[in-house]
């Protein structure tokens, strides 16, 4: 376990790519098109744990319209900085079927997370399935699957993350805006 003063040193050492009144109007932006595109389909929004926590709960009480909440927990980072396989902790509860769905989530990488969360609604029987991310990274390493989100909030450069509900070895989601680990 890191100790207080390095967890203190890393945002003290960190880029900030975007503060958090940066953040608020990318997710104000985000929610108008958001509610543009869905606001008349009653929508299922499934919040993608665990760093997908604080871009939901911030984009959903700017989302004026009907809409239910669910969540799913999938994970290919754990507390590493490389993607591995998809661990899924938790399924959907609620019935998928005919449903339009709001993926979110706090990044776009590789996009295997997402492609992975996305062809299961769809297996399930979804009506339609979007996707909601605050960041997209930048880079050559984008699955085929699913190369851009339908709702982005801000693009950055290929660097390791942190804040707006990305970890630094399971720390730091709560930092607000977003960091870049030094270079
Ligand atoms: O586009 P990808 O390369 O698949 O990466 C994006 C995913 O990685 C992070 O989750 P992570 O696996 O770290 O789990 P976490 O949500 O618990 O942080 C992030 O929250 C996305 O869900
Ligand atoms: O840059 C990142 N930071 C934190 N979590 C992540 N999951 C995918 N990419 C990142």
């Amino acid at each position: 376990m890191e100790s207080l003063n390095e967890l203190n040193q890393v945002l003290a050492d960190a880029d900030c790519l975007a503060t958090q009144t940066e953040v608020d109007a990318c997710l104000d932006r985000m929610a108008t098109n958001i509610t543009k595109g869905l606001g008349d389909t009653m929508p299922l929004i499934l919040c993608v744990m665990r760093g997908g926590i604080v871009t939901c709960g911030s984009l959903l009480p700017k989302l004026t319209f009907p809409l239910q909440v669910d969540y799913v927990h999938a994970s290919r980072y754990r507390d590493k900085d490389r993607g591995g396989e998809l661990e899924w902790s938790v399924m959907p509860q609620f019935e998928l079927k005919g449903r339009v769905i709001l993926l979110v989530d706090d990044i776009l990488d590789e996009g295997h997370t997402l492609a992975a969360i996305k062809a299961h609604c769809l297996e399930a029987g979804a009506a339609s399935v979007k996707t909601a991310v605050l960041v997209d990274k930048i880079h050559d390493r984008r699955s085929d699957r699913l190369t851009k989100a339908d709702y982005t909030g801000l693009y950055t450069p290929d660097r390791f993350l942190f804040g707006a509900g990305m970890d630094y070895k399971g720390f730091w989601r709560n930092a607000p805006g977003i960091y870049a680990m030094p270079e």
